[in-house]
């Protein structure tokens, strides 16, 4: 690095550094200026100062309200002046050897695309110029060796795709390894020779990043994307590296279904979408407070930005906003999140002499191809030369000659295999400061150069002008003398109304914040709920499906996985007592007793393992029939009818005196009665006595 360049490197450092927060704000876009948007932002550039109007003030306290940043950028800020004085400080800090994150927060169509990609010529954005940075420097550095290597992720409905090999269907997990933080698995990793190279991958990813068309933005980005670049650098004949990484993040936005219209698909986009932002809220929120558990489980998200907030890392945070009326609440919203952000303390430490790099192996790798090749070289050169003087004083045979041609010729070739090889691993390598008279322009170096000087005097001139409000402030009644008790009176005055405007602001911003806290109370109370309401149904279905031994083995089997972030079942270990194994008749597996008697009579049936098992039969629910018990005096009347019939061949039925009604009618009446039970109690008793003579009834 040269010693100009170093002036813009961030201050080396292994203590605590803040999160660096930066505001900027876009233009108002033409549906706003349709609806007659006015703009409520007003923006201080040279305080690092962000002024909100609140359209639906009812009072004072509740008309403006301010909040200062490490830097803010207006609606006229150019891609250029951002990159200069906020990015390329935290770069130039990569190419030494640390973790460096740039991201942008935001409501949907706030620009944080156009931040991070933006467009074609003035207006690319960080990542396009961050190429730029780092390949300038490379070409410049001398003496050095480099290996950089591209990676590009989204995180889509909480699915991490890769965006350099979307084909692929290897499973993508977070996994969480010593010394390296949280990392994918299977994320393809693709080494660049040039800003160019880097370019190319960006523009592969964007193609295939999932974007969707909302009422608030046309193109707008449904999923988190980052893109990651890894650069590790060696002096020559060292046998360590040092290794920097920049991240480069360009968030979905937060948005609100009334507003983006969003339906099917592009609701559960947000749903996901504000719930991952939601978890990186109140991962900020906890840092800030100094919490002692930080929710970084909550969202894949967050995990993957463990490093950038609260780790290793120095991190830049861009909040876009816009500054129309109608997104007044969207925008306060995002300046809170910026605001607390600030108070974020990360611990960036530099990635020198590492010991497992990438590069160093390659170096390695290309030595040993090297030592190779001579040695084959030399080896099958010297073997010919020798045996073609062992020929010429022994014999001149054909053949032998022949054979020797071969074998130089299949030395030849096993060496430009190797050389070839060779060439590929060097080929992923790069030299430092080859490229200084060919790509480098030193006019546009210069500019470079000194567009830096001109951006870090610029911060710290806001840096000054904040540290001067500040101290004004508490110095103004210091400095004051007073010329008669009046005017010390009057000074007083002034002071406790400024104070008391200082703390009727102070107070509504804690309404304001009690609001947004019993806002997302109230969600987090229904989802709560949702949640509750989907557990019984589960508990339903346990309860009533899952025998409760079945249930204790599960529990007892379920254990959490750190790195899916899930429960998985253990495997069961199984131990048969081979004493308990059924008895196998010395066959290879245990084979059934039906099975060897089917297969006395036909091998076939060998195979057919058939059980013979008894059935277990249902319960009885029916009873054998018993007749009703009839009255003695009709059963001594049916014999003697019988006993009649069986004599006489007929049937003869004669009503007992005593039961003979008084009246004529009555007595009739009776009597047909009687014939008709009696006559069919015989028909009853022939019916069970089938085969019995049929008799004709007859009545006297
Ligand atoms: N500073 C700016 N100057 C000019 N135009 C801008 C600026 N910022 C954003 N825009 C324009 O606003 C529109 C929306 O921007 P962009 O797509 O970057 O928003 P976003 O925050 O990424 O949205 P989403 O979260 O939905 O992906 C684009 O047309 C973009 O060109």
């Amino acid at each position: 690095m040269t010693s100009d360049e170093e002036k813009f490197t961030m201050e080396k450092s292994s203590c605590n550094e803040s999160v660096q927060v930066v505001v900027r704000c876009r233009p108002l876009n033409e549906k706003e200026n349709d609806s007659n948007c006015t703009s409520v932002v007003k923006i201080y550039p040279s305080r690092g100062v962000i002024e909100v109007e609140n359209p639906n003030a009812r009072s004072e306290n509740e008309k403006n309200k301010i909040f200062t940043y490490d830097s803010v950028y207006d609606e006229r800020s150019t891609q250029q002046n951002l990159y200069d004085e906020t990015v390329r400080p935290l770069v130039a800090s990569v190419l030494e050897g640390y973790n460096g994150c740039v991201f942008a927060y935001g409501q949907t169509g706030t620009g944080k695309t156009f931040t991070m990609e933006g467009a074609d010529g003035d207006e690319k954005g960080i990542i396009p110029r961050a190429f730029e940075q780092i390949w300038a420097h490379i070409d410049r550095k001398t003496g050095v060796e480099f290996l950089v290597s591209v990676r590009y992720l989204e995180i889509y409905m909480e699915e991490i795709r890769d965006l350099l090999r979307s084909k692929s269907t290897k499973p993508h997990e977070l996994r969480e390894t010593n010394g390296q933080g949280v990392t994918v698995t299977n994320l393809h990793s693709q080494t660049c020779q040039s800003a160019k190279d880097m370019c190319r991958a960006m523009r592969a990813g964007n193609a295939i990043r999932t974007t969707g068309r909302t009422n608030m933005n046309e193109h707008s980005s449904r999923s988190h994307a980052i893109f990651q670049i890894v650069i590790e650098m060696a002096e020559e004949r060292s046998k360590s590296v040092k290794i920097g990484k920049l991240s480069l993040v360009d968030l979905a936005g937060s948005e609100r279904q009334s507003k983006t219209g969003a339906t099917g698909d592009r609701f559960k986009e947000a749903t996901k979408i504000n719930k991952s932002l939601s978890s990186l809220g109140n991962v900020i929120y906890a840092l800030a407070e100094n919490s002692s558990h930080i929710p970084y489980r909550d969202s894949k998200l967050t995990r993957l930005l463990q490093d950038s907030l609260g780790g290793n890392s120095k991190t830049i945070m861009i909040a876009n906003v816009g500054p129309a009326s109608m997104n007044y609440e969207e925008t306060i919203v995002t300046l809170r999140y910026a605001y607390r952000a600030k108070s974020i303390k990360n611990n960036p430490v530099k990635n020198e002499d590492m010991k497992d790099g990438k590069l160093l192996g390659l170096q390695q790798e290309i030595e040993r191809l090297k030592q190779l090749i001579m040695e084959k070289s030399n080896g099958d050169f010297n073997a010919s030369f020798n045996e073609t003087d062992d020929n010429d004083i022994e014999s001149d045979e054909e053949g032998s000659k022949e054979e020797k041609e071969k074998k130089l010729e299949l030395g030849k070739m096993e060496v430009d295999e190797l050389a070839k090889k060779l060439k590929a691993l060097e080929k992923q390598m790069v030299h430092g400061g080859k490229n200084i008279v060919d790509s480098v322009n030193e006019n546009e170096m210069r500019l470079e150069q000194q567009r830096g000087e001109i951006a870090a005097r610029k911060k710290r001139e806001v840096e000054m002008q904040q540290k001067l409000e500040l101290e004004e402030e508490t110095c103004i009644e210091l400095k004051q003398v007073f010329a008669s008790l009046q005017q010390q009176v009057d000074f007083k005055r002034d002071k406790l109304k400024r104070l008391n405007s200082k703390l009727q602001s102070i107070r509504q911003e804690i309404r304001d914040n009690h609001e947004v806290y019993v806002k997302d109370r109230q969600e987090i109370e229904e989802a709560n709920d949702e949640a509750a309401m989907h557990l019984r149904k589960w508990f339903l279905i346990i309860d009533n499906f899952v025998p409760s031994e079945e249930r204790t083995r599960l529990i007892n089997l379920a254990q959490f996985d750190d790195n899916i972030d899930n429960w998985v079942l253990r495997k069961e270990k199984i131990r048969i007592n081979p004493a308990d194994r059924p008895f196998a008749h010395n066959y290879r597996r245990p084979i059934s007793d039906a099975a060897l008697q089917m297969s006395h009579a036909s091998p076939k049936y060998r195979g057919e393992n058939v059980l013979d098992l008894k059935l277990d039969m249902p319960l009885r629910t029916t009873q054998d029939y018993t007749p009703p018990a009839i009255c003695p005096q009709i059963k001594s009347i049916v014999t003697d009818v019988i006993k009649n019939e069986l004599e006489h061949g007929h049937i003869v039925i004669k009503m007992p005196s005593h039961s003979m009604g008084r009246n004529v009618s009555s007595k009739v009446e009776q009597e047909g009665k009687y014939k008709q039970a009696t006559k069919a109690m015989v028909d009853m008793h022939n019916f069970r006595n089938r085969g019995a003579s049929s008799a004709k009834a007859g009545f006297q």
